[in-house]
């Protein structure tokens, strides 16, 4: 359960990701999708119930290198001129330990990343030129970089170009592919729908279906529907598992 002041936006809800799944959180505005991945990663309290990363209790996970997050969208001019390589290498600080400079693992990560989303030719320019689009890529570079196993991403598509999703979802398919774990937030999944194997639909606060992929007529998200798949009993501890 997850309350903002008294005002409860999530209730009841309980999910479990598996390694090498690619879920997608998916409803309608203000259902509480981005509340339900950041009471994932512990960026907005629980006032009930429980999460965990990789099996471990949130209070006591440690290992964040593991977890790369994508926020909804780049802060609004910071005003810090970073140019791309360096926004995107900031995603290897949690990798780097107490190495006071960057090492040639570090450097090959941030030139993979940024192959990733097609924006090596850009990795000079100030990040604070480039489209929101492409400001979104960089950003999907930035956590790639930090080589996770889990990568929590808020909306990634949202007011994002044709070809910029393309690009990301052949990233994330890539990252899928190798292993990794996805979890995504979207209105809609475009270009993304191929990679996705699971859906689990937000309405006013609760899950309301937890299975394939729905159809895109948005039925799901009707109050009425009742369409829930309980889960397969976990053999190995998961991703990320919680209920709030
Ligand atoms: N920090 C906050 N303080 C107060 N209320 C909040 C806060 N963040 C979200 N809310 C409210 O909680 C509800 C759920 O918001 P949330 O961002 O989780 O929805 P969402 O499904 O991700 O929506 P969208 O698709 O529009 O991003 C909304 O009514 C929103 O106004």
């Amino acid at each position: 359960m997850v309350a903002y002041g008294d005002r409860l936006v999530l209730l009841g809800a309980s999910v479990a990701v598996e390694k090498g799944e690619a879920v997608a959180v998916l409803g309608a505005n203000g259902s509480g999708k981005s509340t339900l991945i950041r009471a994932a990663l512990g960026l907005v309290p629980l006032a009930r119930g429980e999460a965990a990363l990789f099996g471990v209790p949130l209070k006591k996970f440690r290992d964040w290198k593991r977890v790369g997050y994508v926020p909804q969208r780049l802060g609004a001019g910071s005003g810090v001129p970073a140019t791309v390589r360096e926004v995107v290498a900031s995603g290897r600080l949690a990798r780097r330990g107490w190495a006071p400079f960057t090492r040639a693992a570090d450097r090959a990560a941030v030139s993979t990343a940024l192959d990733a989303v097609g924006l090596a030719d850009r990795a000079n320019d100030r990040a604070d030129t480039l489209s929101g689009g492409q400001q979104q890529r960089v950003l999907i570079a930035r956590a790639l970089a930090g080589e996770p196993d889990l990568l929590v991403l808020d909306e990634p598509t949202a007011g994002v170009d044709a070809s910029s999703q393309q690009a990301f979802a052949g990233a994330l398919g890539d990252f899928v592919h190798n292993g990794g774990t996805v979890l995504l937030v979207a209105h809609e999944l475009g270009p993304l729908a191929p990679l996705v194997n699971r859906a689990v639909v937000v309405h006013l606060g609760r899950i309301v279906h937890d299975g394939p992929v729905p159809e895109p007529a948005g039925h799901h998200a009707d109050p009425d529907h009742d369409h829930v798949h309980p889960h397969a009993p976990e053999e190995t501890p998961s991703l990320f598992g919680g209920s709030a």
